[in-house]
């Protein structure tokens, strides 16, 4: 194996493990994390859904979320209303060609959001401006909007009702933080609503 590879394999993995440890450790993201699970597990309870947008590696995770909501994430339970607006080629095509870029997830978070519902954008800038125009129109609409960024995004902030901000500068370390801190949230999401059901 070339020796500069496994260096930077290795490296990457040092650098992802340091900021994992930093995010068990950081408080304001801990209580971002839980109040984001609080937030959904309301929504979907009241028969509300979850939306979810982000661009690149950001939009994979964003339909990985929706489907450990809509599927399962570990349990077999009821399944919840979880949309990625990432992943319809031809929405995303016709609303891009036709409105420009900037409109295709704020178009179909005008089509298909409704009050109550929450928007779950996860840009790593939090500067995208597709990112910022869907948070505007959900604003609009009355949807509850929730930001991940990173440490350089925080002005994303000023679109959100809640922002999670990862401890990292550097994109696909924020993305791994970001995913690993949705897998905690979607397990506590499953063991809430799980709770609720068997009280019924
Ligand atoms: O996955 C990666 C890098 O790890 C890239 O595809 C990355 O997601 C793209 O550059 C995105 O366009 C970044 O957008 P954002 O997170 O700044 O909103
Ligand atoms: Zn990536």
């Amino acid at each position: 194996m070339n020796r500069d590879s496994k260096d930077l394999i290795g490296a990457h993995l040092s650098q992802s493990l340091a900021a994992l440890e930093r995010a068990t450790q950081d408080a304001a993201l801990l209580a971002a994390a839980r109040k984001t699970a609080e937030i959904i597990i309301a929504a979907l309870r009241a028969g509300n859904k979850l939306l979810i947008i982000g661009n690149g590696g950001s939009a994979a995770d964003a339909q990985h979320i929706a489907a450990e909501i809509v599927g399962r994430y570990k349990q077999d339970r009821p399944a919840y209303a979880a949309i990625a607006l990432t992943t319809d080629t031809s929405a995303l095509t016709s609303i891009a060609n036709d409105y420009g870029f900037e409109q295709m997830f704020a178009r179909q978070v005008d089509g298909l959001g409704q009050r109550g519902d929450v928007l779950l954008a996860l840009s790593t800038s939090g500067r995208s401006p597709n990112i910022l125009a869907a948070l505007r129109v959900a604003r609009e609409r009355g949807l509850i909007t929730v930001g991940f960024t990173g440490t350089k995004g925080k002005t994303l902030g000023a679109l959100c009702d809640h922002l999670l901000v990862a401890p990292s500068d550097d994109t696909p370390v924020i993305q791994q933080i970001h995913l690993a801190v949705a897998h905690g949230i979607c397990d506590e999401i499953e063991q809430t609503l799980m709770r609720g059901a068997a009280k019924k």
